[in-house]
């Protein structure tokens, strides 16, 4: 204490002197002040108040000293245009440097602290490309979803115990939890909220506390004197605290380096940054990315979870709001049964206005964070000196009288008036300037995802008669004082949708109505009378091809289904079949269907039987025909195709050895089964590997595919996971995934070995080498699934189906015999591939058996990319398309005598002008050319 007396007259003395140097500047009004500490004594919380009162005396921009620094405090937008925007920009772009980022962001090198320039200029654009790129959150938007429906699984789990009553639900721990596992899963692959483990407890204490002792308030930054001296102990504590985070960080990353293979790691930024460290070491460091990571974490998922939070609130102090969000919500997404989707979140204009006026009202960042100025500067009539902080108070501007009507009061609809359209200047929740939020548009994505889901699935009310008390707390992103708890049920979309498959409640009917009228003005194909919510799905019965074939005979050859929340057109006629598939509509029907199994099992719906039309599909068509369909590779293969052929041909020979001069039985399909996926197993792998493993895998999968998960016509049930389908799969998946990897990793270590010389794989992992961004792990798998399914349970039906027409046929199988004598037996030799473009019988036959029974008789379903018209019929957008190739083979407009077996049919001249009715080519997308 002693010490500290002359030592505040000293820099008393040097505060006066610089006071008397500066006087000639016009520095902006100032209240009176103490030596030393300045206004300091003037701060209180909370800030964004306390300066909006000081402005009320001193004007929208004035200037205070804190200790040995001084700032400068902007009110108004006018003003804060004018110091961020323009030719002032650049000056104040730098941040403060603070006693928090030299100790915890890395010497304040992280991106929200690094002074400006080419350092801060690189860091942004690797966030830019990495996380906030429409490439990188298409990538991430699964990671969204999943989160949000685990966070309404939990929230339906707590109201399921209350029957018909509302249940008391903390909401902050929820909405942190939630947004916490969407940033680290984007960032690291990891959820830690939901999970009970060390690790995971670890994380969520160092996430508290790094809020806790973040801020711009401590006197050490203001008082270098207290800093040096530590008499609070908080420089301690901060280094502490800072090298346990760096601990932390620095486990992920080294994991990552340990485990980049596997699927969990395999797209997450760590991975892409360490993909960057091998090309570029010197600069993609591990600080530099560590940096990055503790960047999102920090600016990513507080100031949305607290926006969230906030929003819920408002809504609950002002219940008509909360009804019309609701009813938006019903008219565009409920309506069709279905679940939100951040793609939905363009057309809910309403709920974008609740998320922006709660921005407006409460900013999660109310004085954005402090900028510095590099240089002396004149704004307006004011001089600024180099080193000046500046706050911008947004939350000020965002109640400015002058600026808003009633700007006190929640009104969403002021965002849709004429007026706000033209005054985005006074809205600056995110920032405005190059130091402006770059992770706006992921927020704007997650709050609008995660509000409308919480409005759509639940009832919301406040708890007790008193509003929810709105009073600001403590913190470095503005939180509630006193967090969020509601009272809440399941909406009735939840119950009655479950209800509804047993009895269909009148809410629904009316939902379906109102859809029905919604679409009456469009001219949909004729439809029959269907169900409300599950609309015709019990129409459908085993056979499919045949079900739907029996429709079309009331309805005509084009008829539409509504499957629970899917439209599904259903085409039986070769005309139509033609005008949906071929000339201006082909590329907008050349979409898949998304399902559940292509979710879990079919890499994302992204292999090339699943992925929807464009230049991902693009890329893996050319890729099958180089390096499958070429005649180059048909050429090199052809060897394989024989030896089986010979395998297959001794087999029976030894079964017929047994039996003397008589005849044996031969169970066929094992050994026609057998036969192609050995062919396959070997062009693709090099190996026959049909084991036990295998058989399973393949039997499992051709069980769980199909277009029949009810889930994937109510997105209700896949969310609840009644029969447990969805976790069945997900382990399926990886089970499927586990044995291609072994594949992949396998041809990887024996690359040299000759009986991996040649094979499919060993082509693509030199592709990988070339151009390892695209030709990833994950698209070679794909790949490898693709052939194994497309390719070979297709072609041993076939095979199995010829057989059995040529034994109910003999007159058929003596003639093929007979040609086959002709062209081969008679030159004492076996039958070659090459000898097939001469047996022009046998493929009659083959065409004949095709035609009769197609290996898929409805093709795999299309679906349509945007809203069409086809002939009369409007058509609308993400419509299922069912084409029923085995209806159309055997229409009798169009084929004599259709359900007979006759080859030769495929001789007439007619025929050859109508190749337009079989449906071969569409049918064997793939596997045509191959055998
Ligand atoms: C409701 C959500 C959010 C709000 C209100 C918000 C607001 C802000 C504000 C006001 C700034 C400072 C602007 C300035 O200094 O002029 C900022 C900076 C930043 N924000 Fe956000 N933010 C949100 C979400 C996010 C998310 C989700 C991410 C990333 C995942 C993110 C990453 C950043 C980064 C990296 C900066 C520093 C930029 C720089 O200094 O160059 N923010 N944010």
């Amino acid at each position: 204490m002693f010490t500290l007396i002359p030592f505040t007259l000293v820099v008393g003395f040097i505060v006066a002197a610089a006071y008397l140097f500066r006087s000639k500047q016009n520095l902006p009004p100032s209240p009176l002040c103490f030596p030393v500490i300045g206004h300091l004594h003037l701060l209180k919380d909370p800030l964004h108040r306390c300066l909006r009162d000081l402005s009320q005396n001193l004007g929208p921009v004035f200037s205070l000293s804190l200790g040995s620094r001084r700032a400068v405090v902007v009110t108004s937008a006018s003003a804060a245009e004018e110091f961020l925007s323009h030719e002032n920009d650049v000056v104040f772009a730098n941040r403060p440097i603070s006693t928090f980022g030299e100790y915890v962001f890395y010497n304040n090198t992280i991106l929200t602290s690094s002074p400006y320039g080419d350092h801060w200029r690189n860091l942004r654009r690797i966030c830019t490309v990495e996380i906030f790129s429409s490439a990188r959150l298409k990538e991430s938007l699964e990671i969204r979803r999943d989160e949000v429906r685990s966070l309404l699984r939990t929230i339906q789990e707590a109201t399921s115990g209350g029957g018909n009553n509302s249940v008391r639900v903390e909401l902050r721990p929820l909405l942190s939890g939630f947004t916490l596992n969407v940033i680290m899963r984007m960032v690291a692959g990891k959820r830690y909220y939901g999970e009970d483990n060390a690790e995971a407890k670890e994380v969520r204490e160092l996430i508290t506390n790094t809020l806790e002792l973040a801020g711009f308030t401590y006197a050490g930054d203001f008082l270098p004197i207290w800093k040096l001296l530590d008499f609070d102990g908080y420089v301690k504590k901060l280094k502490k605290f800072g090298s346990k985070l760096d601990k932390f960080l620095q486990g992920l990353v080294d994991e990552h380096r340990r485990n980049r293979g596997k699927a969990e790691f395999k797209n997450t930024m760590i991975t892409h940054l360490l993909t960057l460290q091998e090309s570029q070491p010197e600069y993609y460091t591990d600080e530099i990315i560590k940096g990055l990571v503790l960047v999102i974490l920090f600016a990513g998922s507080d100031t949305t979870s607290v926006t969230l939070e906030w929003a819920m609130a408002n809504l609950l102090n002002h219940p008509d709001v909360l009804v019309k969000v609701k009813a938006e919500l019903n008219a565009v997404v409920s309506v069709e049964g279905r679940l939100m989707e951040e793609s939905d979140a363009s057309t809910c204009t309403y709920l974008n206005n609740v998320i922006s006026e709660t921005l407006r009202l409460y900013p999660a960042t109310p004085m954005l964070l402090p900028h510095a100025s590099s240089d002396d500067r004149k704004v307006g009539k004011y001089d600024i000196p180099r080193g000046t902080w500046l706050f911008i108070n947004a939350w000020a501007i965002h109640r400015d009288p002058k600026l808003w009507d009633e700007p006190d009061v929640f009104k969403p609809e002021r965002f849709n008036s004429k007026e706000w359209k033209t005054q985005h200047g006074n809205f600056l929740p995110f920032g405005i300037g190059r130091r402006a939020c770059p992770g706006m548009g992921l927020a704007q994505l997650v709050l609008s995802l995660a509000l409308g889901s919480l409005i759509q699935c639940f009832d919301w009310e406040k708890v007790g008669d008193m509003d929810v008390d709105m009073s600001e707390g403590k913190g470095i992103t503005m939180p509630k004082a006193v967090p969020l708890v509601a009272k809440c049920k399941s909406s009735p979309i939840i119950d009655n949708i479950v209800f509804y498959l047993i009895s269909f409640t009148l809410l629904i009917g009316f939902i379906v109505v109102a859809a029905y009228l919604l679409r009456a003005n469009q001219n949909l194909p004729p439809s029959p009378v269907g169900f409300p919510v599950i609309g015709h799905l019990h129409l459908l019965k085993s056979p499919l091809h045949r079900c739907l074939r029996d429709l079309s005979q009331n309805l005509g050859p084009v008829f539409s289904l509504r499957l629970g929340s899917r439209r599904a057109v259903v085409v039986t006629s070769a005309s139509a079949a033609e005008e949906f598939l071929s000339h201006e509509n082909d590329v907008v029907f050349a979409n898949r269907p998304i399902t559940t199994l292509g979710e879990y099992v079919l890499y994302n719906n992204t292999i090339l039987t699943a992925s929807p039309y464009g230049d991902h599909w693009r890329n893996l068509r050319r890729i099958c025909t180089l390096e499958i369909f070429s005649p180059a590779r048909l050429k090199e293969s052809l060897e394989i195709r024989r030896d089986e052929m010979r395998s297959l041909l001794r087999t029976i020979h030894e079964a017929t050895l047994r039996g003397g001069d008589n005849s044996v039985r031969v169970e066929l399909r094992p050994l026609l089964s057998g036969f192609t996926f050995n062919v396959t197993m070997r062009i693709v792998a090099g190996k026959r590997y049909y084991g036990k493993e295998v058989d399973e895998l393949i039997t499992k999968m051709l069980e769980l595919c199909g277009f029949t998960y009810a889930g994937d016509f109510f997105p209700i049930l896949k969310l609840f996971d009644f029969d447990g389908y969805v976790k069945k799969i997900k382990k399926f998946g990886s089970k499927f995934d586990k044995f291609l990897q072994g594949l992949v990793d396998k041809h990887r270590r024996n690359r040299g070995k000759t009986e991996f010389k040649n094979t499919m794989i060993t082509h693509l992992l030199t592709l990988q080498e070339s151009q390892p961004e695209y030709y990833t792990d994950e698209i070679i798998k794909g790949l490898v699934m693709v052939i194994i399914f497309a390719g070979s349970e297709t072609t041993y039906v076939t095979l199995e189906w010829a057989m059995a027409n040529l034994l109910n046929h003999p007159d058929v199988l003596v003639k093929i015999k007979a040609e086959l004598n002709d062209v081969v037996s008679v030159e004492g030799r076996l039958m070659e591939e090459s000898d097939a473009s001469t047996c022009t019988y046998l493929n009659n036959v083959i065409s004949e058996t095709l035609r009769l029974y197609p290996a898929t008789p409805m093709l795999i379903p299309h679906a349509s990319s945007d809203d069409c018209k086809v002939g009369e019929y409007d058509i609308p957008r993400g419509t299922w398309l069912f084409i029923n190739a085995w209806a159309i083979h055997r229409d009798p407009e169009v084929w004599d005598e259709p359900e007979a077996f006759k080859p030769e049919r495929f001789d007439s001249e007619e025929w050859k002008t109508q190749h337009g009715p079989t449906c071969i080519g569409l049918c064997f997308r793939f596997i045509d050319t191959m055998f």
